[in-house]
């Protein structure tokens, strides 16, 4: 299948694998070639280009703004630096809610205009019909559960899900329809540990959590927060590796005091 032989790609049967020996998945968020060129060769599994553009990107308060055309750009850009990853694109809010020949023709566009590799969208039982249509199609899907942002209007805040024993109940036969619909792996974001354990057990297929503890067959975490680009989200799930945004700010501080006393540029930086 692969022409470019000189990288082994990560493909959803990768993650299959990894669950069944007890490997755990590790994805992160990207949303340009930069970036996804370092998440990639670092070594992840999978980059997601999640939707969460719209805030880290984009500077929007919720992921609802978000268009297909401008997840799309994204998604071109992430590809050309992933080399080694599994590529999965976030259909954003719009582009599958009506029906499910909608939800086909965005999962389409998305898989012959960028290159990736799956796409991910939101929602149990509402969304079984489409996720059926696109994996017919030959597209790998992957689902979203629990905490899902684009419903943010509907929950009203963004505190755990599925404390209650309704809405864990839903949540454990979503996550078996969502298999049964064919879908690949399942992101479960922001519900007790207890909770995503158990799922996680009851499925073959991997879960990725976002603050849903340890049990999971991977973990996602947005890469500005990760990173430290992004400081003023800071959820109790989110382990900070780095603060960009304080050392970007003393190195741009220094470059700015260069440049005011003439110190930048010096003999060797000219020509
Ligand atoms: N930068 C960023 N990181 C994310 O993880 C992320 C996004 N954006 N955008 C899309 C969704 C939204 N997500 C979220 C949003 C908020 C919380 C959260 O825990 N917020 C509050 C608690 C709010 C409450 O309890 O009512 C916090 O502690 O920061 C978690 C995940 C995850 N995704
Ligand atoms: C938080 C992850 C799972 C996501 O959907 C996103 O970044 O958009
Ligand atoms: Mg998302």
């Amino acid at each position: 299948m692969s022409i470019n032989k000189e990288v082994k790609r990560v493909t959803t049967h990768t993650l299959a694998k990894m669950k069944a020996a007890g490997e755990k998945i590790s994805m992160l968020t990207a949303y340009d070639f930069s970036f996804a060129r370092i998440i990639d060769g670092a070594g992840i599994d999978v980059i997601l280009v999640g939707d969460s553009a719209s805030n880290v990107m984009a500077g929007h308060e919720t992921t609802l703004p978000i268009t297909l055309d401008q997840m799309i750009y994204h998604a071109q850009s992430v590809i050309r630096g992933a080399k080694r990853c599994l590529v999965v694109v976030d259909l954003p809010f719009g582009a599958y809610q009506s029906n499910s020949e909608i939800a086909l023709a965005s999962a389409v566009r998305i898989m012959k205009e960028t290159g990736a590799h799956a796409v991910k969208m939101e929602g149990g039982e509402e969304v079984v019909d489409s996720i059926k249509k696109i994996v017919s199609a030959g597209i790998p899907v992957m689902g979203h559960l629990g905490l899902t942002p684009q419903s943010i209007y509907k929950f009203g805040t963004y505190a755990v899900r599925a404390k209650e024993d309704d809405e864990a109940n839903k949540l454990r036969k979503d996550v078996l329809l969502l298999q049964e619909a064919g879908c690949f792996s399942i992101v479960l974001e922001k519900i007790p540990a207890s909770l995503a354990k158990e799922v996680t057990e009851s499925l073959y297929i991997p879960t990725i959590g976002i603050g849903a503890g340890r049990y999971c067959d991977g973990q996602v975490l947005v890469m500005h927060d990760m990173l430290g680009i992004n400081t003023e989200f800071k959820p109790k799930f989110l382990r900070q590796y780095l603060n960009i945004f304080e050392q970007a700010t003393t190195a741009v501080q220094h470059y700015i005091s260069d440049v005011q006393s003439g110190n930048f540029p010096n003999e060797q930086e000219q020509y």
